[in-house]
């Protein structure tokens, strides 16, 4: 044997026995997990509680810093995220619907407050996943409700006002873009597959190479993009990393948005209230009468409350008018008492208040 091999192997003992003692703790921390679910289970309490989370998460990278400890919040995190995944699964085994196929950046985002070994039922479209939620085929839901080159996706607002499902959680995430063909003569490409969004924002990209006047298909998702250039030799797909990879079409490109801050903020719908937690957003939908100052009066009531908007989108009515209604977030929770009273006394149906992720 080697030196190395003699000084691996007494390392990879100390390895092990430390192994031992955290799957040890675990099935102790599980034991208990799963009196918690008991518990919930009595009281038909919702199982996931993200402020409880955000809490743990936060108490450790705090104890890990005072032990000058190598793991830092982000290590903290991955792991800990897994853990309360299955945590929450040990506690009452629970749906994901998730706008699909596998491989879209919804289902990553899906992945990262679910873990890997959750129950996931991907639709192939966001409207789809509201209505799974909504006849509770699903206990959550998750689906894109903004980007921040792109702006809102219009049909998760009409969706949040048509199904009344309730926001509990946000979820942020930084989107990059891959070029993906079978074809790796660029000229040849005759089509390229993407969901609209993803295309827009990389029109800086198309242009730079010659791809812009090439006819584009819009798809459903950006995994399926990857799906169809598969099958199509002289085709290109914007698509994610992940989607490239699941449908084997060489990557040609990465990280070619124009904007190389491009993040996406995922929503998860369920049907309850969550806990306050100190750092929380309200989402709400208003409608205005259609009056002179109508809408500044709303919008004064928020100041009066001294109550900080983050948010105002108008969308159609789609009735036989160009009327609109409006989409809002703001900082605060249901349960404090100003906003209780604001969304009590305006025309407002709220759809949510959860922990701030963006
Ligand atoms: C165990 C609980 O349920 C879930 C799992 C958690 C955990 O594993 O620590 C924390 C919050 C909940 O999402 C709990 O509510 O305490």
């Amino acid at each position: 044997m080697s030196e190395l091999e003699k000084k691996l192997l007494v390392l990879r003992k100390k390895i092990d026995e430390i192994d031992n003692e955290i799957l040890t703790l675990l099935n102790k921390r599980m034991e208990i997990v799963k009196e918690v679910g008991e518990l919930k289970n009595n009281t038909n309490a919702p199982i996931y509680r993200p402020e409880r989370e955000k809490e743990i998460i936060q108490r450790l990278t705090n104890l890990s810093k005072q032990q000058n400890g190598v793991l830092g919040e982000d290590e903290i995190k991955a792991i800990f995220l897994e853990i309360f995944a299955i945590s929450r699964s040990l506690e009452r085994k629970e749906r994901i619907a998730f706008l699909g196929p596998e491989g879209t950046f919804t289902h990553q985002a899906a992945e990262s407050r679910f873990g890997a070994n959750a129950r996931y039922l991907s639709l192939l479209n966001i409207e789809a996943v509201f209505k799974s939620v909504a006849n509770k085929e699903s206990k959550y839901g998750v689906v894109p409700i903004e980007n921040n080159t792109e702006g809102v996706v219009g049909i998760t607002l009409d969706s949040l006002k048509k199904y009344g499902v309730k926001i509990v959680a946000e979820i942020c995430m930084e989107i990059h873009h891959s070029f993906a063909s079978m074809q790796d003569d660029l000229k040849k490409i005759k089509r390229i597959y993407s969901h609209p969004q993803a295309y827009n924002q990389c029109l800086g990209f198309l242009e730079t190479h010659g791809l812009l006047d090439v006819e584009f298909i819009p798809t459903e998702s950006t995994a399926k993009a990857a799906e169809l250039a598969k099958n199509d030799e002289n085709s290109g797909a914007i698509c994610s990393k992940i989607a490239a990879k699941l449908y084997n079409v060489p990557l040609l490109f990465e990280k070619i948005e124009d904007n190389k801050s491009n993040r996406t903020r995922f929503i998860i719908i369920s049907d309850f209230k969550t806990q306050k937690s100190g750092n929380d957003k309200t989402s709400v939908i208003a409608k205005t009468s259609h009056k002179t100052g109508a809408l500044f009066e709303l919008l004064k009531k928020f100041k009066d409350k001294n109550i900080n908007l983050l948010k105002i989108e108008s969308r159609p009515n789609k009735d036989d008018t160009f009327n609109t209604w409006f989409y809002i977030d703001f900082e605060g929770h249901i349960d404090d008492e100003k906003v209780k009273e604001l969304i009590e006394s305006e025309n407002m149906i709220w759809l949510g208040s959860y922990l701030r992720d963006c």
